[in-house]
This record gives C-alpha cells, structure tokens and sequence, in this order.
C-alpha cells in the first residue's frame, strides 16, 4: 500500500529526472545510476499508483485491506484516514467512472460511504496529522493533501447533512432494523401512523392538520353537533329547563296558597327563588297572544300623565316604564331599582295619595282583601282601582264583584275573555277612605280570616 513517507523520499529522484544536469565523462555510469534510477522511478510511481486505486473501494473491507489493517493498525488508520479521503474524493468525483471493473451500483454505494468515512475519519486524519507534525515536518504535497482532508471534513458534513436523507437525524432514529425487510418495515411505519391517527383528537374547525401535539392538546377541541357531548349538553339544558319549570310551579302554589307575610319570608330567606319565579313567569307570558299590563298600560296612556298610579306586585315595572306618569313600585323583592320592596299589605304611602292603584295578576296570598283595602286606604276620592287576572281564577265572577263591592267599590268596567289564555280586567271606583273602611269591616264578622271574604282558586299556569 502507498504510504506518503516513501512518496516524499522518492519525489525528489523524480524531479532529477527531469531537470538533473548532463555528464559526458561519466556517461556510462551516470546511464547505470540513470537506468537503477529510472527503475526506482517507475517501482515508485507504480507504488504510487496501487494506493489510488485502492482507496476507490472504501467501505469494501475487502481480506486484502483488513489484513493490512491488522498488520499496521497506526499506519494504517492514518494512511487510510488520508488515503481513503482524498481517494474516496478522487474515486467519487473522478475514479469511479473510470473503473470499469465495478458495477455502477458498486460505485454509487461506495460514494456514499465516502462521505460516511470522511466524516468519521476526519477526527482521526486530524489527530495523527497532529502527531505527524511533531515528528517530522510535513512534505508540502502531503500537507496539501491534509489540508484537502481538512477541508473535506467540514464539506462532507455538509454533504452529509443535505444531500444524504439517510444520515439525517429524524430519519436516522427510524432506518428499518437490521432484522426487518424494508418492506416489513415500511408496514410497520405505515401501522404506526395508523395508530397515532386513531387516537388523535378531532382538529377543532380551522385548526390546521400540521399543528404541534402539544397546541392540540391545550385546545380542548369543539364537540361536533352530533356527539355525545352535545347530546348531553343538550339533555342537561332540557332537564335544567324541566327543573326550572317545576320549582316555578311549586313557588307559584305556594304564593297563591298562603297568607303574603309567608310569601315576604320565602323570598327573604331564598331571594335566588325570586328571580326564579319570574324567569318562569316571563316563559308564561311568552306564550300569551296579549300580556294583560299592556292594555292597563293602554288605558293609563289615554289619561293624564300627572296622574299618580301605585303598581301592587309590580314585578319587572314594566307599567313604570311604558308610561309617563309617576308610578310607585311595591313587590316582594326587586327586580329594578324602581321596587319598593314590601308586602302590598302594607305600603308606606299615605293615605289618599294616589290617583290609580293597580293589581295586574298580583291578587295572590289567601289575603285579597287586605291588599284591597289597602288600595282603598291610599286612593284618592275619585280615584280609579283596576284589576286584572287569569279568567280561571274567577271561578264565579259575580262572587268577585259583590265581595270588592262590599268593601265600597264601585264596579266601573268589566272585560273578559275564555280560554288557556283569557284575562279578565275591572275597573272599580273607591268610595273614599271612610266608606271603604265601613264597607270592609261592615262585610265581615270581626276576627274572621280573610279567605271567607273572598274565595279565589290559584292561577295554575299551562
Ligand atoms: C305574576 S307577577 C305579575 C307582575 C306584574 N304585575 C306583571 O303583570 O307583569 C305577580 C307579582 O306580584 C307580587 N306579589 C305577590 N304578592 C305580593 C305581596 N303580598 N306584596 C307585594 N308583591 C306581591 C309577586 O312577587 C309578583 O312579582
């Protein structure tokens, strides 16, 4: 095998050839030494030339080469470091298609592993390189052929990085197993695939497919309509709905079915079960055709706006807000700013201070007549009452009438309309705060409870 040592000894003979200069007196001699010295000439280059053609098979290990292994290991990891790189270089770009000894297979394999060994030898070439220069000074030859492994190192990285995919670092950690055919492995890459797919969640909408893992997973994706957990979600809103609806009824019985003072504590002590009770009642009045308020409201819009109105069990206000007039606003709780919160019972208004009172599906509580002869207390002679409630609740109008009469109204109108949805409305005159009161008390045996003055079956809403 070439060893650069021998070539830089030799070299020197090569250039005397050359450019030595001519002896006639010593002619035959010098054409002995010239013939001895052509000869080495030629046994040098002819050494010089084997080591070229061997490099062109690295990577072959070929008997011949790992026994020179054995038998220099040192040399012959420098000598193949340097000899292997500039040949493999000289093999790849321009030895190969010359040797028509080996297939172009061959060839293509071994430029490959070219460039493999040139970076893996590069560390070594360096450190022997080192070694060398300490010992003995470089020939320049030798040094540019290091210096060409120098630079081959860094650009056979390159190559080695772009042009070669199966030395990159993602494909690296999935080069089929020695074990497994490609084929085999190509499936078992296929498999894996199929599963990471499987398990993977549904890409929000707009999420793109490429999106990192970790995104995918801190956004939780958007049920589809059809899922369960739409599904879910919409038996829950239907069962919280029922639910709703159900206390809605149970509040609404037990304001009809108890004296106002119960109904004052109830939503004293659960105020959450007042806002209840109306989110139930608005789901009542949106299935009305006409919310009986609004043809009070009607009415009052006809009238003056200085009159004063007192709503009794105002609810949302809605009579406040869609007149003109100064309206005082009582009711068990408040459900806007405008509430006076008290039991209708009792309000803190005084007596003869109002022009109209009205109850617009508030005559609820077994004790109807205290709120009407409360209205009675703080109407102005010549004042209007006015009542609305569900047509049901009347089960005899004219009972209804004789008892409203009994405490010194004056029946002025009277509407009424049948059906899920009828409404009845009265409009009354009072008698004045003294008749009134002569009537009411004239009507009932003292001690008496409210209820026998005027039996009214609960509104039971549909
Ligand atoms: C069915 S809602 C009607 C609300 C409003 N008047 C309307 O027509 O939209 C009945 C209202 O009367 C109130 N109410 C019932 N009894 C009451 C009482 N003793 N004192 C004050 N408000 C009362 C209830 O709290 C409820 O807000």
């Amino acid at each position: 095998m070439f060893e650069e040592p021998e070539w830089a000894e030799e070299a020197p003979v090569v250039a005397a050839l050359g450019h030595g200069p001519s002896r006639p007196a010593a002619a035959s001699q010098t054409k002995g030494s010239k013939h001895s010295q052509l000869l080495a000439t030629l046994r040098a280059l002819e050494a010089a030339s084997l080591p070229k053609q061997l490099p062109s098979l690295p990577g072959s290990d070929s008997e011949e080469e790992i026994a020179q292994k054995k038998k220099h290991p040192k040399k012959a990891s420098f000598a193949s470091a340097s000899a292997e790189v500039g040949g493999k270089r000289k093999g790849c770009q321009k030895q190969a298609p010359t040797e028509s000894d080996f297939e172009d297979e061959e060839v293509e394999r071994k430029k490959k592993s070219c460039k493999k060994r040139a970076l893996l030898d590069r560390d070594s070439v360096e450190e022997e390189t080192r070694k060398r220069k300490c010992q003995k000074p470089a020939p320049s030859n030798r040094a540019q052929h290091i210096d060409n492994v120098e630079q081959t190192g860094p650009k056979a990285q390159k190559e080695h990085v772009t042009n070669d995919p199966h030395k990159s670092s993602t494909e690296a950690t999935s080069q089929p197993p020695h074990s497994l055919s490609r084929k085999q492995w190509r499936n078992r890459q296929k498999n894996k695939r199929r599963h990471k797919n499987k398990f993977r969640p549904l890409l929000p909408q707009g999420q793109a497919p490429g999106m990192a893992p970790s995104e995918e997973a801190e956004v939780p994706p958007a049920p589809r309509p059809d899922s369960h957990e739409a599904r879910a979600g919409a038996l829950r809103a239907r069962m919280a709905e029922r639910l709703d609806g159900a206390r809605f009824r149970y509040l609404n019985e037990q304001l009809y079915s108890g004296p106002s003072s119960a109904a004052q504590r109830l939503f004293q002590e659960d105020p959450e079960a007042f806002h209840l009770y109306h989110r139930g009642f608005q789901n009542q009045v949106k299935k009305w055709p006409l919310h009986p308020v609004d043809r009070i409201i009607k009415d009052l819009r006809q009238r003056p706006p200085s009159l004063v109105v007192a709503d009794f069990g105002c609810g949302d206000c809605r009579l406040a807000s869609s007149i003109r007039n100064p309206v005082h606003c009582f009711d068990l709780a408040p459900l806007d700013p405008r509430v006076t919160v008290c039991d209708m019972a009792q309000v803190p208004l005084e007596d003869e201070s109002v022009d109209v009172a009205v109850f617009c599906l508030s005559l609820m509580g077994t004790n109807i007549r205290d709120f009407l002869e409360e209205a009675n207390r703080v109407l102005k002679p010549g004042g209007l009452l006015k009542v609305a409630e569900v047509s049901s609740r009347f089960e005899d109008v004219r009972a209804f009438l004789a008892a409203v009469s009994k405490l010194g109204f004056k029946v002025n109108s009277k509407t009424s309309s049948s059906g899920t949805h009828g409404f009845s409305s009265f409009s009354f005159s009072p008698p004045g705060l003294h008749g009134c009161r002569q009537a009411g008390v004239a009507s009932e045996a003292p001690g008496s409870p409210p209820t026998s003055w005027l039996n009214m079956p609960a509104w039971a809403p549909g």
